[in-house]
């Protein structure tokens, strides 16, 4: 049988390239077990912080070491795709491993889908708008599911005018009030994001989120359990168990999220039927809202006292690793990994299929 070669693309020009060598391990470790090895064969690509991308025998040890490549010095007017577009031919189906800007946000999918090649995960629309928590909260907004109250911040009414600027803190206190969490609207993993108390601390945490990004994004800070859900399919998604995740630090930062034992999941989560049943219903809701594809975790905020369900946020390509949740919320309802990332090719097929 003629194996289907899989390009496995990871690493990318985002806060979250550690995140996505551990994602792609996982993934590429799963690619190569049981049966999936009798049916694909992969080629990985690592694309380098700097934007290049790399083929070759490079890849394959930045997987096996787990740590990013030192960028050698680009030469002048180098592309960063000239070097490895030749090799491009030799993908059947891509599996892009990728966190935050420049590949979960549309950017790498335009280029994929460009390419006529089929691919693992949302497209171009759904991954922007998955990406994007100000564009994202409005398609929630739309779909009627509840979530904190949140202004939309530019860049330019933080560093260009020194009169917008105090008049803009104003109006967060008055709308929002303290304890708010400042986010840059295009990343993941909390990369960029704080908790504010004080108005010292909001202008130093807006002026931190505008170099991530343009669009930032304030939110009311809530005082909640954390469930996640994860969503598996293209048109009639479905969804899996719930989880929890529980720790001590002061709200799920990097640290937490990716240092064995510092936080705990529970999966199941200990809530009633109702509840899981309600957040199952919301993550499906918001997967479709954005129109994604393939697969999805959306974030929640169970406010148990009020019975309040509050949806966070959708990621379209959710961290694989170790401490991640996607993979294990998917073991716990009857699917491994190894069978997990068979079915996303199936369903990247699928979609491909839909000439979408
Ligand atoms: N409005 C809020 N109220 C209370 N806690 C919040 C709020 N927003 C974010 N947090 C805390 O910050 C964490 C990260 O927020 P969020 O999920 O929006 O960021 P992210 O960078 O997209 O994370 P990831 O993509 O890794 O899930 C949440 O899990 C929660 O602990
Ligand atoms: C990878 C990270 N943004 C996650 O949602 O798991
Ligand atoms: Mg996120
Ligand atoms: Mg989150």
């Amino acid at each position: 049988m003629t194996k289907m070669r899989i390009g496995l693309l990871f690493g990318g020009r985002s806060g979250e390239h550690e995140v996505s060598i551990s994602s792609a391990r996982a993934i590429a470790r799963a690619l190569a077990s049981d049966e999936n090895a009798t049916k694909y064969e992969v080629q990985p690509f690592y694309i380098q912080k700097d934007g290049r991308w790399l083929s070759g025998n490079i890849p394959q040890q930045v997987l096996e070491s787990g740590k990013p490549l030192e960028i050698e010095q680009k030469a002048e007017n180098e592309s960063p795709l000239s070097r490895e577009f030749p090799s491009f031919n030799a993908v059947d189906v891509w599996f892009p491993v990728l966190h935050g800007p420049n590949g979960e946000d549309g950017t790498v999918q335009g280029l994929l889908k460009l390419m006529q090649i089929p691919f693992v995960g949302s497209g171009v629309l759904g991954s922007a708008m998955g990406m994007d928590k100000i564009a994202m909260k409005m398609a929630f907004a739309h779909a009627g599911l509840p979530q904190v109250k949140y202004i939309a911040v530019n860049r330019s009414q933080i560093w260009s005018n020194p009169c917008v600027f105090p008049k803009l803190c104003d109006q967060i206190e008055e709308t929002l009030g303290y304890p708010c969490f400042v986010k840059p609207a295009n990343l993941g993993s909390s990369v960029g994001i704080s908790k504010v108390r004080s108005r010292t601390e909001l202008e130093a945490a807006l002026d931190s989120a505008a170099s991530y990004d343009r669009r930032i994004i304030v939110e009311a800070g809530v005082i909640a359990r954390e469930l996640e859900c994860a969503v598996l399919g293209n048109d009639n998604p479905q969804a899996s168990t719930v989880g929890e995740i529980s720790f001590n630090s002061d709200f799920y930062d990097y640290e937490t999220k990716y240092t064995q034992g510092q936080a705990d999941l529970s999966i199941p989560a200990k809530a009633s039927s109702a509840i899981i049943s309600k957040i199952q219903d919301m993550a499906v809701q918001a997967f479709l809202a954005i129109d994604g594809a393939g697969l999805g975790r959306v974030d929640f905020f169970y406010v148990e006292s009020t019975g309040e369900v509050l949806i966070n946020e959708i990621n379209t390509f959710p961290g694989f690793t170790a401490t991640s949740m996607y993979p294990q919320l998917w073991e716990a309802s009857g699917i491994s990994f190894s069978e997990l990332v068979d079915r996303l090719i199936q369903l990247a097929l699928e979609r491909h299929g839909d000439k979408s």
